[in-house]
């Protein structure tokens, strides 16, 4: 008969546990309460919880169940919760925020490497929170470590779109978890409604206290993608936005619609007064392939056209070159799946309109993480 493990064996197979909202190992955030292993090899873990009620209590039982069950000599696993105190809870948050105290938007940080995206449209409707949600995914498919701020306060969506429709964010002491959605952390207003059907009445400075509140006191941890879903137009967000972080650049989505695409210039203009930069225009519903003759034959429903001219006014506007990032089809199964709360990309990968949308995410993100500005703390050598 194998003996049974020992509880430094034990111990590291639970450092391969992570907590599914703060992304890193039980071991590391004191979540370990104790761990007792019988001769018979029988172990017994005692887990605490951030708090009482946490949604992902399965998750973190069935995780701790099959890192401690694969273990050599183990016969049984018993997992029990416990709840973490006020204190414990403090310190945890303390311990998450780097033992810094004064809030700060981590992503206006000189040092920051995360790339910040805000996603801007001139009206509403032309599918800006599915494109967002969908880039969202495509990135997190990639590997990359993408979160989502769905600002778009009057039509807040990417909970319904990523599925996670209903989900109340975790709260550590005064720390926000983000909400863990198709592995896109994801903050939205909508989880900061007392009910569903309430609509949100917020006005300028509150609306700037919410945006502030989701880049300071939500623990985003290391992030390589930031991407903000903002409210259609070129209202108090996106002037409240480029305040808290100067950095973060505009992404422009159009339809091909001439008229619409004037309005999205507008949009994307803003950027001239706030002093940022314009990563590009998407356009979307840029085309209806034939039912009948496949997709080489373009039906344009909305006109052709739009991105390309927001694109070309904005450069001219703005003097730096802005790059039409792609051109995304009109495809009933983005309008299904979204509503279904799978993003597309995921569920129809090979669709041209899921195609489109993982190139212009693979475009974002592997877009040189700027290191102009950026102190390299490199000093120079004695001569
Ligand atoms: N390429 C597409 N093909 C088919 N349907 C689409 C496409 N893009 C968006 N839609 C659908 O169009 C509708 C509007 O999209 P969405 O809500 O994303 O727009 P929006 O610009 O974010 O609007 P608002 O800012 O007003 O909330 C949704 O029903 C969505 O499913």
């Amino acid at each position: 008969m194998t003996s049974p493990p020992t509880n430094e064996q034990v111990t590291e197979a639970l450092a391969g546990v992570q907590d599914p909202e703060i992304r890193r190992p039980i071991t590391e955030l004191g979540m370990v309460k104790s761990v007792d292993i019988d001769a018979d090899g029988r172990v017994r873990v005692e887990v605490y919880l951030t708090i009482a009620g946490c949604p992902l209590r399965e998750t973190i039982t069935r995780d701790v169940t099959n890192a401690v069950s694969a273990l050599e000599g183990v016969t049984a696993v018993d997992v029990e919760l416990d709840v973490m105190s006020d204190e414990q809870r403090k310190a945890l948050s303390e311990q998450l925020r780097g033992g810094q105290k004064q809030r700060e938007v981590p992503f206006a940080q000189p040092d920051s490497l995360t790339r910040v995206y805000a996603v801007a449209s001139g009206k509403g409707g032309v599918g800006k929170s599915s494109v967002t949600a969908n880039l969202a995914a495509a990135m997190a498919a990639d590997g990359v470590t993408v979160g989502l701020v769905d600002a778009d306060i009057y039509g807040h969506s990417a909970p319904r779109m990523l599925g996670a429709e209903g989900s109340r964010p975790t709260v550590v002491d005064d720390m926000i978890m983000p909400v863990p959605a198709h592995d896109v952390k994801l903050i939205s207003t909508e989880m900061f409604k007392p009910d569903r059907d309430t609509p949100v009445a917020w006005r300028g400075p509150m609306l700037h206290r919410a945006l502030q509140q989701f880049l300071t006191d939500v623990f985003w941890g290391d992030l390589d993608v930031l991407l903000l879903d903002l409210p259609p137009g070129t209202g108090d967000v996106a002037i409240s936005l480029a305040q808290l972080m100067p950095n973060a650049e505009i992404v422009v989505v159009s339809t091909p619609q001439l008229a619409a695409a004037e309005v999205a210039e507008r949009a994307g203009a803003i950027a001239i007064q706030t002093h940022q930069q314009v990563a590009g225009v998407i356009e979307n519903m840029s085309y209806m392939p034939c039912p009948h003759c496949g997709p080489e034959h373009r039906l344009d429903l909305f006109g052709s056209g739009g991105g390309r001219q927001v694109a070309q006014g904005l450069s001219r506007r703005l003097g730096a070159d802005v790059p039409l990032l792609g051109e995304i089809p009109l495809d009933i199964g983005l309008r299904e799946s979204g509503d279904l709360g799978t993003p597309f990309v995921l569920k129809d990968p090979e669709a041209p309109a899921s195609a489109a949308m993982h190139d212009i995410a693979r475009q974002l993100s592997h877009r040189g993480r700027g290191l102009e500005g950026v102190s390299l703390n490199i000093q120079p050598a004695a001569g």
